[in-house]
């Protein structure tokens, strides 16, 4: 059953200097229990697509061009206050990059974790809990996302917390109200790599323990390959291919999907050579007319230059907005 439904969405950033069109026409349908990634460069519009799934973008300068967002079939974009804090945390969470920037360094994890249910409490009309209570359910939370000693871990700062640890906070505050949707926006950037794989596995047996629908955003195919069974590539706003990810692994069929993968280093083929895609991501307030890649592409027509590609079907389950795929 379709959980999300984005179709034909626009959104564009006003500015002193022009209107940049960051998302040009996002169309994806994303089912209850789905791992989906979303890979692409950096610029490509990524997060900006993230946080319009809980109407993050501050607008202005941020503005709908067209299309809508249907969660449960409701369209997020015309959701009124309420019902958008009730969306927020408690149908939809999200998890971002750096932890530290979502914790106040001054206040222990115990208070800002009361703060968070009881932000939870009032969006949904309920009773508010009381001290106890929430101290009880953040120490539970706590655990669930494999932090020990979590009752000492209430009356710590964030500073004295590891990165790894800090993520584990937030993603258990994100699960505070047992949500449907968990979007994580490079939750592993900001960490080395051991703890990376650690917050990786983490996101993995929550998603199967409690059926969460995943929708993991990143630059890096291979954090995706590792998480989700379904990877959409995005390129300047648009996405260019949506396949199973052992398909879109093993059979690329944009060309730009292909350069991101030959970029990939092949660690069981040393002769291999990572080679990067020619040329530079455009720029969305002047972009490329037709697919917004054909300045880039080695197989491009004229046509290309004129005609934006629709994604089309060319087996199920794998769609390719190329006029030449
Ligand atoms: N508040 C804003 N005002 C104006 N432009 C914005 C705003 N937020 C994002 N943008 C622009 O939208 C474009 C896409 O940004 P976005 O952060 O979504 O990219 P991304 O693919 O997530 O990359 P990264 O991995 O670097 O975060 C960029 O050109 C960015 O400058």
């Amino acid at each position: 059953m379709t959980l999300l439904s984005i179709d034909d969405y626009r959104l564009a950033f006003d500015g002193f200097e022009g209107t940049a069109h960051v998302l040009d026409g996002i169309t994806l349908d994303v089912a209850r229990g789905e791992t989906l990634g979303i890979v692409g460069e950096t610029g490509c519009g990524k997060s900006v697509l993230a946080r319009s799934l809980l109407r993050l973008n501050p607008a202005p300068p941020a503005r709908v061009v067209s299309g809508t967002i249907r969660f449960e079939g409701e369209n997020i974009l015309a959701m009124p206050d309420a019902a958008l804090r009730r969306l927020r945390g408690r149908r939809i969470a999200m998890v971002f990059q750096d932890p530290a920037a979502f914790l106040n360094p001054l206040l222990n994890i115990g208070t800002q974790m009361a703060d968070v249910l009881h932000g939870q409490d009032s969006a949904g009309d309920a009773p508010r809990r009381s001290a106890r209570e929430a101290h009880a359910r953040s120490a539970t939370l706590l655990a669930s996302v494999g932090l020990p000693e979590p009752e000492r871990l209430l009356d710590a700062r964030p500073h004295q917390l590891s990165g790894g640890m800090r993520q584990r906070v937030l993603i258990a505050m994100a699960l505070a109200g047992e949500p449907t949707l968990l979007v994580a926006d490079e939750p592993t950037t900001a960490l080395d790599v051991t703890v990376q794989a650690q917050i990786l596995a983490l996101i993995a047996a929550l998603v199967a323990q409690r059926g969460l629908t995943l929708m993991l955003i990143s630059h890096d195919l291979g954090v995706i390959a590792a998480s989700c069974a379904r990877v959409a590539a995005m390129y300047a706003g648009t996405v260019v291919e949506d396949a199973p990810t052992a398909t879109l692994l093993a059979t690329p069929r944009h060309p730009y999907t292909q350069g991101l993968l030959a970029a990939l280093p092949d660690l069981d083929n040393p002769a291999h050579r990572p080679r990067g895609i020619p040329g530079s991501i455009p720029s969305l307030r002047n972009p490329p007319p037709g697919c917004r890649f054909h300045p880039r592409c080695a197989i491009a027509t004229a046509r290309c230059g004129v005609e934006k590609p629709a994604l089309r079907a060319l087996a199920p389950a794998h769609t390719v907005a190329c006029h030449h795929a």
